[in-house]
């Protein structure tokens, strides 16, 4: 079952004026994983759809929504898959991949079949994004040795991290889609703090394992003009392309990042020294 909800793109002056709720429900998806679902955000920036596949008893095949009028979900479309639970197995038109924690897929536009299953190894959690494409490159598995990783960050700072780029450019040919899963070390809270915006491109942050009980004050606005929003486990959020896309939490934790847009630049950032934050 595909389940699935719109979300307009905000003015910047607009949203200064959000309150709480407002905020949270223009950016926040808090339910992204549900029991034997696909659940789908299809949102107004750059079009870009973010999701969640918890295959428990069956297996999930990810059929169109009728925002795309087009007869299979990826006509039109890219995918980028993340599973940040157990092992598990994604098929695409009869090919099979298997997936570990953290291990990504990209699916090329023009597929026709892509099904979800859980292969009794545990609860996989398929974390997902999509983007328009309108070239078609191959489908390919970016396993746990394949990523791209970078140190980042210092411990005097709290902010100490190692980023996996996954779905880059550098790895994976992809039209508009980049996705990488971010690690805060033990002790560090601060993830991409010196903060940033790229006006060329939207994101979107899916935050996990994260211990129980705590919480992340996920920061967004434009960066003289911040807000926040407290953010469970298992939770994403919407980042327009005027926005800054920052967090600190009351324990470490990890987040996948997923963008799409103007260039596939990683580097292309407007970085903001944290005393210039309001
Ligand atoms: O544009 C890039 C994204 O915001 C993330 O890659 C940043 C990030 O993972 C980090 O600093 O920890
Ligand atoms: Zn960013």
């Amino acid at each position: 079952m595909t389940k699935h909800e719109l979300r307009y793109a905000a003015n910047p002056v607009d949203a200064r004026k959000y309150g709480t709720e407002e905020l949270r429900k223009e950016f926040l998806v808090e339910a992204v994983f549900v029991q034997d679902e696909i659940r789908l955000t299809y949102s107004m920036y750059d079009r870009y759809i973010i999701g969640g596949v918890m295959p428990v008893s069956k297996d999930l095949t990810l059929e169109t929504i009728p925002y795309l009028k087009s007869e299979n979900f990826l006509d039109r479309r890219e995918l980028g898959i993340v599973n940040v639970g157990g092992k598990g197995k994604v098929t695409v038109d009869g090919k099979e991949y298997e997936l570990n924690k953290k291990e990504a897929l990209y699916v090329g536009q023009g597929s026709k079949e892509v099904v979800f299953s859980n292969i009794g190894e545990g609860q996989p959690l398929f974390y997902i994004n999509s983007a328009p494409a309108h070239k078609s490159f191959p489908t390919k598995k970016v396993g746990a040795d394949e990523a791209e990783v970078v140190q980042l960050g210092d411990e005097k700072y709290a902010n100490k991290r190692v980023l996996n780029k996954l779905i880059v450019n550098s790895i994976v040919e992809t039209c508009q889609l980049q996705m990488g899963l971010t690690e805060l070390l033990q002790g560090n809270v601060w993830n991409t703090m010196p903060a940033h915006t790229h006006s060329r491109r939207m994101e979107a942050y899916f935050y996990f394992d994260l211990e129980e009980g705590q919480t992340i004050s996920h920061f967004m606005g434009e960066p003289q003009h911040t807000r926040h929003i407290f953010m469970e486990n298992n939770q994403a959020v919407l980042s327009p392309e005027w926005s800054i896309h920052s967090g600190s939490g009351t324990s470490s934790y990890s987040f996948i990042w997923g963008m799409a847009g103007e260039n596939l630049d990683y580097g292309d950032m407007d970085v903001c020294a944290p005393n210039e934050l309001r």
